[in-house]
């Protein structure tokens, strides 16, 4: 689960994010969704301790990230899959990141297999496909097969084969009752992969709600939009 409680997050005079208060819960796929700047990176980042709330918490499994032990083995997560080393090889990469977690090199090796990356895992990360570096950045996310995972993201630039790869991957990790938290502005895609959505807009919780209750009259896209109208830039 992921509990997010009073999050609020500002830049100078910028609030990016509000006083936002949210549940994941596992054994579902929860979109996350808003206009540009709605603060959904943010929010992300901040669920990770990768920026520190200006005020309020979030807490991963019942704790903050920054006290877990070998986090990897509690969240995994897909942010920005090019704030990697690019000049090291895919395995190497792998292998650095299981070792500071106390994980095997085998995990690392099954893993890459796993996500279709057997077969390039000594090239270097430069010369790998958008795609090959979204699967090296999955395959990052999983190693430590953890119990929540969070993706911000995830299908940008894939090729079909890709995006139905990522979804079925969503959907399998959550029927194995994991919490998967996942942003994206694609609402058709959203639509197919997630069952509970959180919309925010300007920093702020606009609904949070099962999918089917949102899509009973019509589609995502539709709702959505009808809920952020005039709450974007
Ligand atoms: N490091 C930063 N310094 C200053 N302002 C920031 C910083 N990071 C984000 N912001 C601002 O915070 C707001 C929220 O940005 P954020 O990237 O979280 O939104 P988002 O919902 O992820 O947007 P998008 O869908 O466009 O990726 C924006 O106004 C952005 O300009």
């Amino acid at each position: 689960m992921i509990e997010v409680r009073n999050l609020t997050k500002r830049y100078g005079d910028t609030t990016a994010v509000d006083d936002l208060s949210f549940t994941v819960q596992p054994g579902l796929v929860t979109g996350f969704l808003g206009p540009n700047g709605a603060g959904k990176s943010t929010t992300m980042r901040m669920i990770v301790g990768l920026d520190r709330p200006t005020r309020g918490e979030a807490l991963v499994g019942g704790r903050r990230y920054d006290r877990l032990d070998q986090p990897l083995r509690h969240v995994g997560v897909l942010l920005d899959p090019g704030a990697v080393h690019h000049g090291r090889k895919a395995l190497d990469h792998l292998r650095w990141l299981a070792a500071s977690n106390g994980i095997s090199q085998q995990r690392v090796v099954e893993l890459l297999e796993q996500v279709g990356l057997g077969g390039v895992r000594n090239k270097r990360i430069r010369a790998l496909s958008l795609g090959m570096k979204q699967r090296l950045g999955v395959a990052a996310a999983l190693l430590g097969d953890p119990q929540i995972l969070m993706f911000d993201e995830p299908v940008n630039g894939l090729d079909p084969e890709g995006v139905r790869w990522i979804r079925d991957l969503m959907r399998g990790l959550a029927e194995e009752g994991r919490t998967v938290f996942v942003s994206s502005h694609l609402m058709s895609e959203m639509a197919l992969t997630a069952d509970e959505v959180v919309i925010v807009a300007r920093g702020q919780l606009v609904k949070q709600t099962p999918m089917e209750a949102l899509t009973e009259n019509g589609s995502l896209e539709d709702a959505y939009l009808e809920l952020t109208s005039g709450r974007g830039l």
